[in-house]
Formats: C-alpha cells, structure tokens, sequence
C-alpha cells in the first residue's frame, strides 16, 4: 500500500486554516486531520479529544520528554504539538494527514519528514486579515493585536512553504489544496512502475 502524503497547513492566525481542514475533511473523510496537544484553555464550545487534547504544561513537558511528539512549538503564550504515532498510523494505512500547525512547527516537520508537503494560506488582503480575526470574536482587541504582530513574522517566511495559496473563497481553496494532492501523488519520486522495472532490468 503507498504511504499517505504528510500536508502541513500554516499561515497567519485567522487565515482560515480551520475552516479549510474542515471542508477538506467533509469533502474527503479519508483524510487524517491531526489532532494537536495544547497548554492553550479551551475555548467556548472546543471539546476535548476534538478540537485539541488540553494538557498541563507539566504534561505537555512530560511529552515532549518522551519524544511523543513529532514537532512541537510555543505559539503566542501556550504550548502546542503533533502527536506522533496517530500521524504515522494514518501515514502507514494509505491515508493523507493534515497538520494545522504554525510555521515554526512546518519547519521542524520538513526537518523529521523530508517529505512532507508545506502549504501556505495568506489572506487576499493584511486589511481582510483583520476583518476576519474581528468577526470570529475569539479574542479580545489585546490578544487579537497581538495575532496580528505575529502574523507579519509569519507571513515574512511564506516563500519557505512548497505552496502559496491564497484563501479567497473557501471552496477555491479547498479546489486548490486538492489540486495539490493530485500533483504530489503524481510526481516521479513517490511512484513505482513495476513493469517498467521488469522489462529494464529483464
Ligand atoms: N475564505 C474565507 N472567506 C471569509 N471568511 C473566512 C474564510 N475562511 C475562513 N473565514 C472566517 O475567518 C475566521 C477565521 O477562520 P479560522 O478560525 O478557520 O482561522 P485559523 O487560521 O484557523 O485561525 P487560528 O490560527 O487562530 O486558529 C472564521 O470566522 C472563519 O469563518
Ligand atoms: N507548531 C504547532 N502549532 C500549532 C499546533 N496546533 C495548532 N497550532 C497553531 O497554533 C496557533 C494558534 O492556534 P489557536 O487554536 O490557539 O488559534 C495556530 O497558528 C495554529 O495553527 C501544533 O500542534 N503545533
């Protein structure tokens, strides 16, 4: 059985990283959406086990200390991580695996998994960015400012991602990181020809 592709998805707070994974997810249940562990508190409504495990930090420590994690990073004030082994089950049945994790976190998985797929969204515009963080309503004008300082630094690295994709319209997207997947199944690396290699060897 051929091994799932490893996509990571970043890109500023409020890009609609969430909103993408999901409809990628309603399109296509095959795939395996990563869940993260987190030191962050839930938010209203997050449930655990599904939106994130919550954890101490003390746990969370704990975790990294026993190499449970495949990449892990502090972002904005709390800890969070990709449990390893799920991510390597759905790898090994044929399944594809989201990771929606912030670009510190891509880079240490490209460093582990050389072949990963880094995926980028941005926002069509720094001022629609703002809007969207503001309608969601998750974070107070404080936090929310501070999503956004941070999202510059993020967006500055986005050449360091293998796509660029701009979150428009959910559904372009979704079209987009499909379009994705179909191109990395098909390049020359991740194939064999059995065949091919009978009648060149034989
Ligand atoms: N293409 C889009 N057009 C308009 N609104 C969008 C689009 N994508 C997402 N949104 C909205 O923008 C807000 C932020 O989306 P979402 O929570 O998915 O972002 P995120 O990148 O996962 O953020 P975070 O990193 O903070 O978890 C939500 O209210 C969502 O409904
Ligand atoms: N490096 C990692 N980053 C992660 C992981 N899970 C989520 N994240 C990123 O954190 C921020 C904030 O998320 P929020 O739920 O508090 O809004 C966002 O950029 C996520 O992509 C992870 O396991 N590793």
């Amino acid at each position: 059985m051929k091994t799932g592709l490893l996509l990571v998805i970043s890109g500023p707070s409020g890009v609609g990283k969430g909103t993408v994974c999901r409809a990628l997810l309603e399109k296509d249940p095959s795939i395996y959406l990563s869940v993260s562990v987190t030191t962050r508190p839930p938010r209203v409504g997050e449930k655990d086990g599904q939106d994130y495990f919550f954890v101490s930090e003390e746990r969370f420590l704990e975790m990294v200390a026993r190499g449970e994690l495949l990449e892990w990073a502090r972002v904005y004030s709390f800890y969070y991580g990709t449990p390893k082994a799920p991510v390597f089950e759905a790898l090994a049945a044929g399944r594809d695996v989201l990771l929606e994790i912030d670009v510190q976190g891509g880079f240490k998985v490209r460093e582990n998994y050389k072949d990963c797929v880094l995926i980028f969204l941005l926002p069509p515009s720094w001022e629609e960015l703002e809007a969207r963080l503001v309608r969601r309503g998750t974070e107070d004008a404080q936090a929310r400012q501070f999503r956004l300082n941070w999202a510059k630094q993020e967006l500055s690295l986005y050449h360091r991602y293998d796509y660029a994709v701009v979150n428009e319209r959910v559904e372009d997207t979704v079209a987009a990181i499909e379009a994705i997947r179909v191109a990395e199944r098909c390049r020359s690396h991740r194939q064999q020809f059995p065949w091919l290699k009978t009648l060149l060897e034989g």
